[in-house]
């Protein structure tokens, strides 16, 4: 076992994923096969760290019986977990997959409402599980009941105890999160776009605007692009990433992928290039995968050299 990764997952579900024929709207829908996951961003993060032998901790706040559900999923994928249990019920996230046109259409609950107690007594959890952690991985929506500066927040406390901290998240939690300039974050291209407000034309148009987030003290950027790919930047260095081709059967956590090879890559030291190519890796191999399964570490290692990069 290699040190230690934290993932907060405060927003968890159980990933329902069905397949049907071909959706009809407004007509009675056959499911044909089904499955359920743990899911939540940070549980698919510590998922495919545990595949990589990292060892690493997932926290978070679960709910009622879908909560305790979700902790035994947690238990047989043997992730050591340590999350506050409250009333409510933990969310489902269904996940519907065309077979006519190999397409996943999600439907996300927004989650159990967290009371201000209950809130203070996951502060005090988490201030115990931020010991002895080196990446701090924040990711995800956050329940109804808790204000959008919340990553903020933990970012700060991370880094007062040099930790460091991957944020991935959208909207107002994602703006708030970067005033404590969190060592690295991995946006969506979407997300990336209505962070800046603006629709890309160009690569060149990403790369403005990944160059000001580095400005605010961001140290590693990636915005992910699905079945494009990605582009990657530290201060010094921006690489265009390719995948290669698949056959896709859910993207679903392949973004979540990306963030745990980053963390991976960030605990290593490694540079760059290498980041590029692992982060690349997972999360077009997670793509592969039916529901919300994630990629080995034999599905990584034996796939980085297929991964295109250009420097740009
Ligand atoms: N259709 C695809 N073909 C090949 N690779 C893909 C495809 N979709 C996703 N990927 C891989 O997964 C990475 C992450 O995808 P994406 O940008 O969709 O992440 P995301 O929006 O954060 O996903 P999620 O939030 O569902 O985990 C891509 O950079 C790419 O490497
Ligand atoms: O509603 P959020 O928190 O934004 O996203 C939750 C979610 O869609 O993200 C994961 C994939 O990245 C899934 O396991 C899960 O259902």
């Amino acid at each position: 076992m290699m040190n230690k990764v934290l993932t907060l997952t405060l927003n968890p579900a159980l990933d329902k994923t069905v397949e049907i024929d071909s959706l009809e709207h407004g007509g009675l829908n056959r499911i044909r096969e089904g499955r359920i996951d743990a899911g939540g961003k940070g549980i698919n993060v510590a998922k495919v760290l545990k595949n990589l032998a990292v060892d690493v901790r997932a926290t978070g706040i679960v709910a009622g019986h879908q909560g305790r559900s979700l902790l035994a999923y947690m238990n047989d994928l043997d992730i050591e977990s340590d999350f506050l249990e409250i009333e409510g019920e933990t969310r489902t996230n269904l996940k519907v997959y065309d077979r006519s046109k190999s397409e996943i259409t999600e439907f996300n609950e927004n989650g159990t409402f967290v009371s201000e107690e209950n809130l203070e007594r996951f502060d005090n959890l988490l201030e115990r599980v931020l010991n002895d952690v080196e990446v701090f991985v924040l990711s995800g929506s956050i329940p109804p009941g808790i204000d959008s500066d919340i990553y903020k927040k933990y970012i700060e406390k991370a880094k007062a105890k040099n930790i460091r901290t991957i944020l991935d998240a959208d909207g107002e939690i994602f703006r708030k999160g970067l005033e404590a300039k969190p060592y690295a974050v991995k946006p969506n291209i979407h997300e990336l776009e209505q962070f800046f407000g603006r629709k890309y034309s160009s690569d060149k148009e990403v790369v403005e605007d990944i160059k000001k987030l580095i400005d605010r003290g961001v140290k590693l950027v990636v915005v992910s692009m699905g079945g494009e790919g990605s582009i990657i930047a530290n201060e010094t260095e921006t690489y265009r990433v390719r995948p290669f081709p698949i056959e896709v059967k859910s993207t679903v956590g392949s973004g979540d992928s990306m963030v745990a090879a980053l963390s991976y890559s960030i605990m290593n030291n490694h540079g760059i290039e290498f980041i590029a190519k692992w982060i690349t890796s997972a999360g077009t191999m997670t793509a592969t995968k039916e529901g919300t399964q994630v990629c080995s570490f034999e599905d990584i290692s034996k796939n980085v050299d297929r991964v295109y990069l250009e420097k740009i």
